[in-house]
């Protein structure tokens, strides 16, 4: 938060896009964001380690140290070992000692496992929408725990996600919006979900929206084109399902948080073809959906399986709403392909 603060107040975004300006800018952006999210997997890293020494740990996560073991990198290093300690300060049970470099690095690498269908994975995204982060948009940092291949717990912390409700439905765009951001949303398999805003407050229960009618329905998808197809989501939704909202366009899995409390009933997720999802991008989001009473499944509509590794199988459609809604709209999804592989 402290970074995205000192990154927005730099000047260097352009009025209109929200957008760095020059190829300088890029630098100080790109930078900034590798500090930021290598800080944010040595943070949770070291507490997980921390909290958990007297079982085995295995963490599946996104980033690795790449170039800071390199001369080239020991300023950059440098820096985020400073915000590292700088961080942990704030939780006086973590302030024992200074963490060194090396100590930093390892936290870092600690991220190394590969997941799979035995035993218990910890599986984290540091910094999850980072053109979000870049942009001074929605982000999160999201974490789950997969037991023998099930998701069993999750924690999406989502910094700049208003407390109040982000559905069209509610917002009024007229209103000056000072309204509080921060909320943490966490999940248990068979205890639901909770939500409370990341200054402490405490959690309350929340459930996905029990909207019947489609066309009542607002629904959620990526901001970034490249990772969702809007097109085909617009034929779904407006054609299809008659859904008169706009699309709500945010990044990360802030999507799943606010879905998961109602504030639309629909996320659709229609990667382009040949790639393949991270289970760090959707494992967090999915149980805090699930355990909200929401569906999240494939096209076939199969729940995801985060058993595999650290990808989802090739070509997964996502698809998250209610239980009501889940049956047509499964349909005009499949309706929606068919249409789209073989037009008439
Ligand atoms: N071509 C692509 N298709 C789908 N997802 C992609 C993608 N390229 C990157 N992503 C993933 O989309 C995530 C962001 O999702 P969203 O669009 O919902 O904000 C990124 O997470 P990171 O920002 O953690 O790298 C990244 O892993
Ligand atoms: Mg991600
Ligand atoms: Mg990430
Ligand atoms: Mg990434």
């Amino acid at each position: 938060m402290k970074v995205q603060k000192v990154l927005l107040q730099s000047d260097v975004h352009s009025k209109s896009d929200k957008t760095p300006v020059t190829v300088a800018d890029y630098g100080l952006f790109s930078n900034s964001t590798l500090h930021t999210l290598l800080s944010s997997q040595a943070i949770v890293s070291f507490v997980l380690v921390k909290e958990l020494s007297t079982e085995p740990f295995s963490l599946v996560a996104e980033e690795d140290s790449g170039d800071l073991r390199m001369e080239s990198g020991q300023e950059t290093l440098h820096r985020i070992t400073k915000l590292v300690n700088d961080t942990l300060v704030i939780e006086e049970s973590y302030t024992v000692a200074t963490l060194s470099s090396e100590d930093v690095l390892y936290a870092i690498d600690s991220g190394k496992s590969e997941g799979g269908s035995s035993g218990r994975h910890w599986v984290l995204d540091p910094i999850d929408g980072t053109k979000g982060f870049l942009r001074g948009d929605q982000y999160a940092i999201a974490l789950a725990l997969l037991d023998e291949g099930r998701v069993v717990l999750g924690v999406l912390a989502c910094p700049n996600l208003p407390l109040a409700s982000i559905g069209t439905n509610n917002k009024h765009s007229s209103e000056p919006s000072n309204e509080k951001v921060g909320c943490l949303f966490f999940a248990k398999v068979g205890e639901g979900t909770f939500m409370h805003s990341l200054d402490g407050s405490s959690p309350i229960k929340v459930h996905v929206s029990d909207i019947e009618n489609p066309e009542e329905a607002s629904f959620f998808e990526s901001f970034e084109a490249a990772h969702t197809s809007h097109d085909l989501s617009s034929a779904i939704a407006k054609v299809k399902l008659g859904v008169k909202a706009p699309p709500i366009r945010i990044d990360s899995q802030a999507k799943y948080g606010a879905l998961s409390r109602g504030d639309g009933a629909i996320y659709l997720r229609l990667p382009r073809k040949g790639y393949r999802e991270k289970i760090w991008d959707h494992a967090a989001g999915s149980i805090v959906v699930t355990e909200a009473g929401g569906v999240v499944t494939d096209v076939a509509g199969n729940p995801l399986d985060f058993s595999k590794g650290e990808h989802l199988d090739r070509d997964t459609i996502i698809i998250v709403t209610n239980r009501k809604l889940m049956p047509s709209l499964l349909k005009a999804v499949r309706e929606s392909i068919q249409e789209k592989v073989s037009p008439m």
